[in-house]
């Protein structure tokens, strides 16, 4: 049996229409437009489509976008000068700095010095603390996107094996505890887990977030498992593939999430989302 595939482009599309509606209707209550603040450094091509992408989504949605495309010269304290202007800028709710920044500047700093009242992307210590504790504020985009993209299905996560392949701060650790919140029995996978198809095949979630084209196979899959398939890779032509071998997991999976249209599109509406909520919050509204 084929698995039901997970459109995470429609998803996204549904989403995005609502946050359309939702923006004018604050501007109408209370003459708020949400503001983003998109933060560019250097001409990584990859960074400037996604950066583009965003600002494309927002512009469809009422959502105003500060661009700030910097050279890649840029120092760590003239980027700090400007996130210390858009944190303090009334009209700006949001504030993305795309990653990864030239290897001169400290990432982590940057992230650090964006006020956790702003933080889009949910990636400050502060929010990552929160969502921690169960009580998030902004949750970081991607593993927000795959819980809506899971809870889309109707199929439900309490008491599910899920796993999750990668611990990285931005996707395999959040998407975990988001999994855990909702009461999945959670492992994380990364590249010292031992006997690592075993533990895949015990997911009845399988999240893969590793930046390995095609590495999941169809051997490390139980059958009718829900795959979400989080991996953005480049192949030599130019064709972007995920983490997963679509095609035979895809014959023995229950549901699983497409490269291109799948996670991608979702983490850029779930920027859109969170810039919406955190306005509404600047209104006195959330
Ligand atoms: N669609 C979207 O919106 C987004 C897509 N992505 C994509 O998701 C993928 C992951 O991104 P990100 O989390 O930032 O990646 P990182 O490189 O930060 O993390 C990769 C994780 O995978 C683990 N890993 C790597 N190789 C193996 C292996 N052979 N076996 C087991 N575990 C392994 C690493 O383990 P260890 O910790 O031990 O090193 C690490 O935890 C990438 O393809 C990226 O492009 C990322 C963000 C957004
Ligand atoms: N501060 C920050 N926040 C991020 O959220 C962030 C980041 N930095 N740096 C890079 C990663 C990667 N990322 C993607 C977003 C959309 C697609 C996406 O829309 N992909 C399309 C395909 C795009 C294509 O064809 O190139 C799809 O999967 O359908 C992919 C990857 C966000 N990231």
């Amino acid at each position: 049996m084929a698995a039901q595939i997970i459109d995470g482009k429609a998803l996204a599309q549904q989403i995005r229409e609502r946050i359309a509606k939702d923006v004018v209707d604050l501007v109408a209550q209370k003459g708020v437009r949400p503001g983003l603040a998109a933060i560019l450094v250097g001409d990584d091509p990859a960074s400037h489509i996604y950066v583009r992408n965003k600002q494309k989504a927002c512009d469809a949605a009422g959502i105003y976008v500060d661009e700030n495309k910097l050279p890649a010269s840029t120092t760590q304290a003239e980027l700090l000068r400007l996130i210390e202007k858009v944190n303090a800028d009334p009209k700006i709710h949001g504030i993305l700095v795309q990653l990864p920044l030239p290897k001169h500047i400290d990432s982590k700093v940057i992230l650090d010095s964006v006020s956790p009242l702003k933080d889009a992307d949910g990636f400050h210590p502060y929010n990552f603390g929160r969502l921690v504790e169960g009580n998030p504020i902004f949750e970081a985009c991607t593993p927000k996107g795959v819980i809506k993209m899971i809870e889309s299905t109707g199929v439900t996560i309490e008491g599910k094996r899920a796993v999750v392949l990668g611990r990285s701060n931005i996707v395999g650790k959040p998407a975990a505890l988001m999994l855990l919140h909702r009461h999945a029995t959670v492992t994380i996978c990364h590249s010292k887990t031992k006997d690592l198809p075993a533990v895949c095949r015990e997911a009845e979630i399988l999240v893969v977030a590793i930046g390995k084209a095609k590495f999941v196979t169809a051997d490390m899959v139980r059958e009718g498992a829900m795959v979400i398939d989080v991996g953005t890779n480049r192949t030599a032509e130019g064709k972007v593939v995920g983490d997963v071998d679509y095609e035979p997991v895809s014959r023995k999976a229950g549901w699983i999430s497409p490269v291109p249209g799948g996670v991608g599109p979702m983490t850029i509406a779930m920027l859109l989302d969170n810039t919406l909520e955190s306005a509404k919050r600047a209104a006195g509204l959330a």
